[in-house]
């Protein structure tokens, strides 16, 4: 049976509380804690960086799934992985040589990850699957929170489980963008295992009961 995995995103937390937000999705029974770093560049945003990352590592014991939006991208992940990220994930659209990243990643102790997003085809996987811990996909286009699932998104999800299951090995498929508890099912059912929302769990007042939702419709 699938192991169904929720990593809350905290670009919808409260930013002035954020050791306390991210207490609270951990007590709450998330299985990571999703950061999305911005820089204003590869991205319409600026959001977090390495050090906000190292203010929130003591705050949690669940692993920080780490969604690096910066190009060039190489230069910031030893920072990242110093702060105590335990997944680093890149768009290969911001590194020139994406394997060269991919092993910078693992040489530094973490998983890797590679974030497609919604236009990007899948054939930046060809060579790199079999090497990767996850691969993420975008469901909205990057930079913000709050936005509608990108439905055309379901096959690119369906095609990639296809291509993982081909490789025989645990690579996990994440999706990130409008996830919320009414199409999470339809979301794993296309092949997605961990689930990345952010205002649909930070937007609701009690996270326990938000997460316990997805959980009860994975399940279903
Ligand atoms: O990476 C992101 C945007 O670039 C966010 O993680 C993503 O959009 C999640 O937010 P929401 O669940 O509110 O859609």
């Amino acid at each position: 049976m699938t192991q169904f995995k929720i990593s809350p995103s905290i670009l919808s937390a409260d930013f002035a509380r954020l050791g306390e937000e991210v207490r609270a999705v951990d007590e709450a029974g998330a299985d990571y804690i999703h950061i999305d770093v911005m820089d204003n560049h590869f991205v319409p945003n600026l959001t977090i960086g390495p050090l906000v990352a190292a203010a929130i590592k003591p705050h949690t014991q669940k692993p920080l799934d780490v969604h690096l939006m910066i190009s060039p991208v190489d230069s910031i992940i030893p920072d990242f992985a110093k702060a105590g990220a335990d997944i680093i994930t890149v768009h290969p659209e911001a590194t020139l040589h994406l394997d060269r990243t991919i092993q910078l990643i693992h040489s530094l102790g973490c998983k890797a990850g590679v974030s497609l997003n919604p236009a990007t085809p899948l054939n930046v996987l060809d060579y790199v699957l079999e090497n990767l811990d996850l691969v993420l996909v975008m469901s909205v286009n990057p930079g913000f929170g709050g936005q509608s699932f990108i439905e055309y998104t379901l096959r690119k999800i369906e095609a990639i489980r296809k291509r993982i299951e081909a490789t025989g090995k645990a690579i996990e498929l994440e999706v990130d963008g409008g996830v919320k508890v009414d199409n999470v099912r339809r979301v794993a059912d296309a092949g997605a295992d961990v689930f990345v929302a952010g205002s649909a769990i930070y937007n609701t007042p009690d996270y326990a009961a938000t997460i316990a939702a997805f959980r009860k419709a994975l399940a279903g």
